[in-house]
């Protein structure tokens, strides 16, 4: 029993081994199958490069050929590729199943394995014969031809499944291969064709005009871009070239630079040492200079302290000089004092046998000669105290067309210079004033009674010369004349600055000009930038009690030739309008003011000195001149002002305290040169036609008026 138990133990033992070496060769089995599927992934791999190769030639045979019949072609051919890919995913799909069965452990067992699982199937069997008796080991070798069968049927049943899965890949691998070679015969065939690139282009022009015309413009751009590429081309080339020349140029530039630094280098080092040897010298000289010159400020020391000494002994001196001078000043004043009376009496007696005459015509034993002594003491003195009347009579002009004598109405007197005659209202009526010049007197002879008068502004007087008469009577032309015949403002001014050159010496002289203009009662300045502008009369804020015009513009002038184109700008810029009395009468008053300063180098003394000279509207009567509108209001402010002249001169004719200066702009701003101390004379303008006989009377009762004012004698005005 032990023995048959050991026998049965020793065949189960090598039926167990039997059974190991059968697992080891599922295990075999199992990586051939593993390598199987390997290949087979190999395969299916190579298959999709190939696919994608193929996808790729297609691609690029696409782009080639354009979207023609082709196109058609490769779209059929990408309809066999699409499938293609279904199938490799079929397979892929079957691979899978593959891998899932291969996963269990008995489902690897082949055809092949069941001659062993046979012959132990008869091993059992035979053992199973042998140990009836013993019942468990029965038992166990029941359970095992029981597992064993199961094995059997389960390996039958796979094995099944891998020959009909085996059969089915090799299937698919064929007709993957023969669609391989399908498509590479196609590809092939489509390689050989001829292009039909040409008739795809002849194709796409036809089709696409607005293509062609884009690809035209293109190339036209392109062939632009490359002729300005092959320009800049050039170009650079020809910079390249000055380069390579402005380098040479460099070079040499360099070269030259280093020799000149060198140059300079070696003079720098002669100059060091140039001046160094300067410095050293003048270091000498000015200590010899250093000790001259003590020398010589002690001698001026000395020589300074000798003045003073001098100085102090001269005091003395200078006082009693002083005390000399003082009273010579008083004796000269007292002098003109005297000199004053004596003309006052001399023109007494001048006058009585005038008016004698007069009255008794026919009697001419008294001689003229009073007459002349009359007219040269108040020429030469200027200064009598009243204002100088001159009478101007106005020649018969062309223009006046008067032939017949009865129309004239004024006479001069050719025996005595102070005396008119006029004719009114059937009487003959003498007017006398200081001086009548005939209508034949040159512009030469009228200044030269107004000549001593002119120049002594200079000295610091103030002189005022006003032309006085009827509308078109020659005041202007007495005043300003003309370029052929100049009046008294151009002859004063010459005048002035030949007496100032001749006295050029230890007094320095200013002169300036002013013009002002009184239209309507309104001030301009004819010399100012705006003429337009409005100007007033103030005090001087200084306290002096002098009048001036804030604004008015005073010219500097250096010689006549600049009085000249002063004068002009101020007569371009005054007011003219025509009138029915005077084509070319102005209608307004003008005030030329020439400033003379004078300051003496060695006292610093100083003088200022003006001259007024004033050409007046003229006197018209208003009903006469048949004026309105504006011409009437003109010639109403012209007689206004005009009135006021005669009540200041009444004024100061009676020797009232209160003179009316203010009464008009014209006698305001003549308050300086109308005053008191001053030197003023009136030419009156007389026309002696019949026809103004009436205007003439009255402007030489005015006259006569004016010559009895005393202004009181000159002053001077002395800083
Ligand atoms: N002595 C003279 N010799 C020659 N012509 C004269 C003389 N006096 C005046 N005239 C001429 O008479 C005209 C009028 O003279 P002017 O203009 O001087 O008068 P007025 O008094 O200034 O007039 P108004 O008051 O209107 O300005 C001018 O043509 C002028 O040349």
């Amino acid at each position: 029993m032990v023995e048959s138990i050991s026998t049965l133990q020793g065949e189960r033992s090598k039926l167990m081994e039997e059974v190991s070496g059968l697992q080891e060769e599922m295990e075999r089995r199992e990586k051939e199958k593993q390598c199987l599927a390997n290949d087979f992934n190999q395969q299916v791999q190579d298959l999709k490069q190939k696919i994608q190769e193929r996808e790729e030639e297609l691609a690029r045979l696409r782009m080639e050929t354009g979207v023609t019949d082709t196109e058609k072609r490769i779209q059929h051919l990408t309809i066999e590729n699409e499938s293609l890919k279904q199938s490799l995913s079929v397979t892929q799909g079957l691979l899978q199943q593959l891998s899932i069965v291969s996963t269990q452990p008995s489902s690897l067992l082949m055809k092949e394995n069941l001659p062993p699982l046979t012959s132990l199937k008869d091993k059992v069997c035979r053992l199973w014969l042998k140990v009836p008796e013993n019942e468990e080991l029965r038992m166990k070798v029941h359970h095992l031809e029981r597992h064993l069968q199961e094995k059997l049927e389960q390996m039958a049943r796979l094995e099944g499944q891998v020959d009909s899965l085996h059969w089915r890949k090799q299937e698919e691998v064929r007709w993957l291969d023969e669609r391989m070679r399908g498509l590479q015969l196609e590809l092939e065939t489509q390689r050989d064709r001829p292009p039909e690139i040409q008739y795809v282009t002849r194709t796409v022009e036809v089709e696409s005009p607005t293509t062609l015309r884009s690809l035209l413009e293109a190339e036209e751009k392109n062939h632009v871009l490359l002729e300005q590429l092959s320009q800049q081309g050039e170009r650079c080339h020809f910079l390249e070239q000055q380069l390579k020349s402005s380098e040479g140029v460099t070079s040499d530039l360099r070269h030259k630079i280093e020799a000149y630094e060198a140059e300079i280098e070696t003079l720098r080092r002669d100059l060091i040492a140039e001046i160094n040897h300067l410095e050293a010298r003048k270091e000498e000289a000015v200590k010899e200079a250093s000790a001259c010159s003590e020398l010589h400020l002690e001698q001026l020391r000395n020589q300074f302290s000798g003045v003073q000494k001098r100085l102090v002994t001269l005091q003395p001196f200078l006082k009693s000089m002083k005390t000399n001078y003082n009273s010579l000043r008083s004796q000269v004043k007292n002098f003109s004092e005297f000199y004053e009376v004596a003309i006052k009496e001399a023109k007494k007696q001048v006058r009585r046998p005038t008016l004698h005459q007069q009255e008794n015509p026919a009697d001419t034993s008294l001689p003229q000669l009073s007459e002349g002594l009359l007219g040269s003491s108040c020429h030469l003195l200027g200064g009598t105290g009243n204002i100088r009347v001159l009478c101007r009579v106005k020649p018969v002009t062309e223009e006046s067309d008067v032939e017949d004598t009865a129309l004239v109405s004024v006479a001069t007197d050719p025996n005595n210079d102070s005396i008119v005659h006029v004719t009114y209202k059937g009487k003959e009526r003498i007017f006398q004033l200081d001086k009548v010049f005939a209508p034949q007197a040159t512009q030469d002879e009228v200044f030269e009674e107004i000549e001593p008068l002119v120049t002594s502004c200079i000295d610091g007087y103030n002189i005022c010369i006003f032309a006085y008469g009827q509308t078109g009577s020659g005041k202007t032309y007495t005043m300003e004349g003309t370029s052929e015949t100049p009046g008294i403002n151009h002859r004063a001014l010459n005048i002035l600055f030949r007496e100032l050159e001749q006295r050029d010496g230890m007094w320095r002289y200013t002169v300036s000009l002013s013009m002002i203009e009184i239209y309507n009662e309104l001030l301009r300045d004819l010399l100012g930038k705006d003429p337009q502008e409005k100007l007033d009369i103030k005090m001087k804020p200084d306290g002096s009690g002098l009048l001036h015009v804030p604004g008015l513009r005073s010219m500097e002038v250096q010689n006549f030739s600049d009085i000249k184109k002063v004068l002009a700008l101020g007569k371009r810029n005054r007011v003219t309008h025509c009138t029915n009395m005077n084509e070319h009468s102005s209608r307004s008053h003008m005030l030329l003011t020439v400033t003379v300063n004078g300051t003496d180098s060695a006292t610093g003394a100083r003088t200022t000195g003006k001259l007024n000279l004033v050409d007046l509207a003229g006197s018209e009567r208003v009903w006469k001149s048949g004026a309105e509108g504006e011409r009437l209001k003109e010639a109403q402010n012209i007689n206004r002002s005009l009135l006021a002249l005669s009540d200041v001169i009444q004024a100061l004719r009676s020797k009232q305290t209160h003179v009316p200066f203010r009464n008009s702009k014209l006698t305001y701003l003549l308050q300086d040169s109308l005053g008191k101390g001053n030197k003023t004379v009136m030419v009156v303008q007389v026309s002696p036609l019949q026809e103004n006989v009436g205007e003439t009377v009255c402007s030489l009762k005015f006259a006569q008026r004016v010559c009895k004012v005393e202004l009181g004698p000159a002053s001077r005005k002395v800083e």
